[in-house]
C-alpha cells in the first residue's frame, strides 16, 4: 500500500489516497493506523489518515482520521489541510475552493500554491463551535458548571480543574494557565484525557494568553498523546479565549510546532490558516 507522509506543523500522519488505495476501507483501519503509526515498529505518525471518495458529488473528497491508539475521531485541522494537498497535488481536483466530506460535515478548504504548483498554506472553515455539554459531550454527573456557561469545573485527584469545553469538530478541554512551564503535561494529559467527565474521551489544551491576539499552547491528544500542533485544538483555544473574554476573535495559535492563525468571525463560523508539507511518500508492505 502506497503512502504519502505529510504535516501540519508537525502534526504527523501517514496518508493513503483512496483514489488509488481504492480497497484500503476493506482493511482493519483501527489495527492499520495503530501498526503505521508506531514510531519505532512503524512508518511514525500521529495517526492515518484516508482521502477517500465522496459520498455525495457536491463534495471532492471524504477524509477518514485515525489516531495513533488506532481509535477514529472526527476530523482533523492540521490534516484536512494536508488531505488538501494530496488531492490538488495528485490530480484528484483542482476546484478552488475544495469541499471535503469528514465526520463534522463538508468543510470548505480555500488554499495557496507554491511556484511549482503544489498547495502550501490552505484556510479551512472549521464551522461553528459548539460549546452545549451535549455536543461536547460532557458526562454531567462529573463536571459541574460555573458563572460562566462554557466552563466547568472536574475533580482530578481531590484536585479542582477548571476548563472551557467545546467541540470544534472532536471533544476538546482547555485549561487557562499563567505559565505553561508549571504545566506537567505528561501528568496530566493522559487523566484529563480519560476522566470520567469526558463521555468520549477528549483532547486537552493547556494555553496562556500572551497578549489579546497571542495564546500559546501545549496539547495532549484523545489518541495520540503530546503533538506538535492540533488543529482542532488551536481552533478550540481560540474560541474558549475569546467566549470568556481572555481574547480577540482573531488570534495566533503558537504551537509546539509553529503558529496557526485562527479567526473566529462574525458569522459564527471558525476559519483556520496554516501550512501542508510532504516529508516522503513510502510503501508499507503489510
Ligand atoms: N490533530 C488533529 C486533531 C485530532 C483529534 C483527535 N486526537 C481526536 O479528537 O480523536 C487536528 O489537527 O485537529
Amino acid at each position: 500500500m502506497q503512502f504519502i507522509k505529510m504535516h501540519g506543523l508537525g502534526n504527523d500522519y501517514v496518508y493513503v489516497n483512496g483514489f488509488q488505495e481504492t480497497d484500503v476501507e476493506s482493511r482493519d483501519l483501527n489495527q492499520l493506523a495503530h501498526a503505521i503509526a508506531d514510531r519505532h515498529r512503524g512508518v511514525g505518525s500521529d495517526g492515518l489518515i484516508l482521502a477517500l471518495p465522496p459520498a455525495t458529488a457536491s463534495a471532492h473528497a471524504r477524509m477518514r482520521m485515525f489516531n495513533a491508539d488506532g481509535s477514529e475521531g472526527d476530523m482533523c485541522g492540521n490534516g484536512i489541510r494536508c488531505l488538501a494537498k494530496l488531492v490538488h497535488d495528485e490530480g484528484v481536483s483542482t476546484a478552488k475552493p475544495l469541499l471535503i466530506e469528514t465526520g463534522n460535515g463538508v468543510l470548505t478548504v480555500d488554499y495557496t500554491t507554491d511556484t511549482h504548483g503544489k498547495l502550501n498554506t490552505a484556510t479551512v472553515d472549521m464551522g461553528e463551535p459548539r460549546f452545549e455539554p451535549q455536543a461536547v459531550p460532557l458526562n454531567l454527573d462529573h463536571a459541574d458548571p460555573t458563572d460562566h456557561p462554557a466552563t466547568w469545573t472536574l475533580d482530578l485527584d481531590s484536585q479542582p480543574i477548571t476548563f472551557v469545553a467545546v467541540n470544534t469538530g472532536n471533544p476538546h478541554a482547555v485549561v487557562f494557565v499563567d505559565d505553561l512551564t508549571t504545566v506537567n503535561l505528561h501528568h496530566l494529559g493522559p487523566r484529563l484525557e480519560h476522566h470520567v467527565a469526558f463521555a468520549r474521551r477528549a483532547n486537552i489544551h493547556f494555553a496562556t494568553v500572551e497578549a489579546p491576539d497571542s495564546l500559546r499552547v501545549l496539547h495532549w491528544e484523545r489518541g495520540s498523546g503530546p503533538t506538535l500542533a492540533c488543529g482542532t485544538g488551536a481552533t478550540a483555544v481560540c474560541v474558549a479565549a475569546a467566549a470568556t473574554g481572555r481574547s480577540d476573535r482573531t488570534v495566533t495559535t503558537h504551537l509546539p510546532g509553529g503558529p496557526l492563525r485562527i479567526e473566529w468571525r462574525d458569522n459564527n463560523h471558525v476559519f483556520m490558516t496554516g501550512p501542508a508539507e510532504e516529508s516522503f511518500r513510502g510503501i508499507w508492505p503489510l
